[in-house]
């Protein structure tokens, strides 16, 4: 089927690669022209493993083709799959003026009847304001009917996820237009849930809320166990024992991240304020969340007693492993506090140092190893769970003035760090101590 996506963001340019794969003809379109000539030479604008590969085989197989202009992106397809940001508005709403702009944009391009799919995650209403936009501005003679596919890849993983997802969504007032959409997903043989518009889009925000839901409840745990003497790590093991719980998404930290968690709780509360409904239990979830970086930097200015002018090494930027995403990364929330007392910041991120370095800019120093970063420094932060963090040489925490290790990701085994005399503090777990002193560092 020939198909284009808008917006070749981390949602829409795996949807156009995974669909071109299993045999589509896929234009993706962008307004963002830098980004185009890159994809059309078979780089990948983000990183997400495996995509590169993907993007190249089907270039060459001609099933993938991209350009910005959208008048040729409209003209011959069957189907069009959005794919734009729906960011935070001010108010905490999903801001959708890139998705009305797409509508129009559109309506006012197609040549034939087509489907038009939206991928991209929507407040509930959205797919109809959507097909209302689309009808005041298309030809009269044009059929267009409205399908609502939210996304649940995870970045880090979204190639993976594509192939393997548990469901593919699929909500719609047409029964016609649902059977096209499920046959364009065939190939995949993921089942498929169909159901109205409306369930549809309150299907991602309802998941998204109820993963966040469960990570902000393991901190909150965790923050417990610290008080208590018990380990999290345990006791989320146990508890996942129990299918009903389920093991997945227990794992305690400082925090969800990224573009999606943040933004979709906030829009969901909103939604739910917009109908009476104050949702205290996710906006719970959020506060939590919230709080939860604080409690690494509290606990090293409670070690170090002061980090003015002490030099504290970062390892891990992006919101989780494998992605060069910054969105919402729980570690710019801790280095502007270690900022705002006065630390000197040294900073490793295996991949994402480049969008990194565009949002921290001088205010830190970025190092290309982690060597580099953890020589002489006077703690080590961990952020984020990269397997080069978590396969460190610990041996290598010697070159610090002091081995002080505190770690937001739970990277560690207890008994190792207490075997190299390591100074470790990790989350909701108990602590690995050479003395209850406080640190004097020269
Ligand atoms: N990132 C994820 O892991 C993820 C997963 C599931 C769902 N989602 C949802 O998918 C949507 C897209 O997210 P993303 O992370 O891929 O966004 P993104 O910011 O990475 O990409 C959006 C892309 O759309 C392009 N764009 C904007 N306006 C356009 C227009 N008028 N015409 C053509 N292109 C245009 C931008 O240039 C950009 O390349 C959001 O609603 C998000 O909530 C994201
Ligand atoms: O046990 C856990 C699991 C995750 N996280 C954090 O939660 C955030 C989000 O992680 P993850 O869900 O793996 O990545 P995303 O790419 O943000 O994916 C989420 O958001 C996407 C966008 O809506 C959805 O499509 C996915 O289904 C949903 O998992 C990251 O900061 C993780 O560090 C934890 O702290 N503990």
């Amino acid at each position: 089927m020939k198909i284009s996506v808008v917006g070749t963001g981390y949602v829409g340019l795996v949807t156009g690669v995974t669909l071109s794969d299993i045999g589509h003809t896929v234009t993706c379109i962008d307004i963002d022209n830098e980004k185009i000539q890159k994809m059309k030479k078979g780089i990948s604008p983000i990183y997400e493993p495996g995509l590169d590969e993907l993007m190249s085989k089907n270039i060459k197989n001609k099933r993938l083709y991209f350009t910005n202009d959208s008048s040729e992106g409209f003209r011959e397809q069957e189907v069009i799959y959005i794919a734009v940001g729906t960011p935070e508005a001010d108010n905490g709403s999903a801001d959708l003026e890139f998705i009305e702009k797409v509508a129009i944009d559109i309506a006012k391009n197609l040549k034939k009847d087509a489907i038009v799919v939206t991928k991209s995650t929507v407040p509930v209403g959205t797919n109809e304001k959507i097909q209302e936009l689309i009808n005041l501005n298309k030809d009269s003679a044009i059929k267009v009917e409205v399908v609502s596919n939210p996304e649940f890849l995870k970045e880090g993983s979204a190639i993976n996820d594509s192939f393997n997802g548990e469901r593919i969504v699929v909500g719609s007032n047409s029964i016609r237009a649902a059977k096209v959409i499920e046959k364009i997903n065939e190939p995949f043989n993921i089942p498929v849930f169909k159901t109205d518009i409306r369930s549809a889009e309150m299907i991602k925000y309802a998941s998204n809320a109820f993963l966040a839901t469960k990570i902000s409840y393991i901190n909150e745990v965790a923050n417990i166990c610290s008080r208590v003497g018990a380990n999290v790590e345990d006791v989320s093991n146990g508890m996942g024992l129990d299918s009903r719980i389920g093991s997945e998404f227990l794992n305690a930290g400082i925090g969800y991240g990224g573009s999606c968690f943040p933004k979709d709780t906030k829009a969901l509360i909103h939604l739910a304020g917009l109908h009476n409904n104050n949702f205290d239990l996710l906006r719970e979830v959020v506060k939590v969340n919230n709080n939860q970086q604080s409690i690494i930097v509290d606990k090293l200015i409670d070690r170090l007693s002061s980090i003015n002018g002490k030099k504290i090494a970062v390892l891990g930027l992006s919101f989780k492993p494998n992605t060069d995403d910054m969105r919402d990364a729980p570690s710019l929330k801790v280095i502007e506090t270690l900022l705002k007392y006065n630390a000197n910041v040294i900073a490793y991120d295996p991949i994402a140092i480049n969008n990194a370095k565009k949002v921290l800019k001088h205010k830190v120093l970025f190092t290309e190893s982690i060597e580099e970063a953890i020589d002489k420094s006077d703690a080590t932060l961990i952020l984020t769970e990269w397997n080069e963090v978590k396969n460190i040489d610990l041996k290598l925490f010697s070159k610090m003035n002091y081995p002080l290790v505190i770690d937001g990701r739970n990277c560690f085994d207890l008994e190792k760090m207490r075997y190299e005399n390591i100074e470790y503090h990790s989350i909701g777990r108990p602590p690995i101590m050479q003395s209850s002193e406080c640190i004097v560092v020269q």
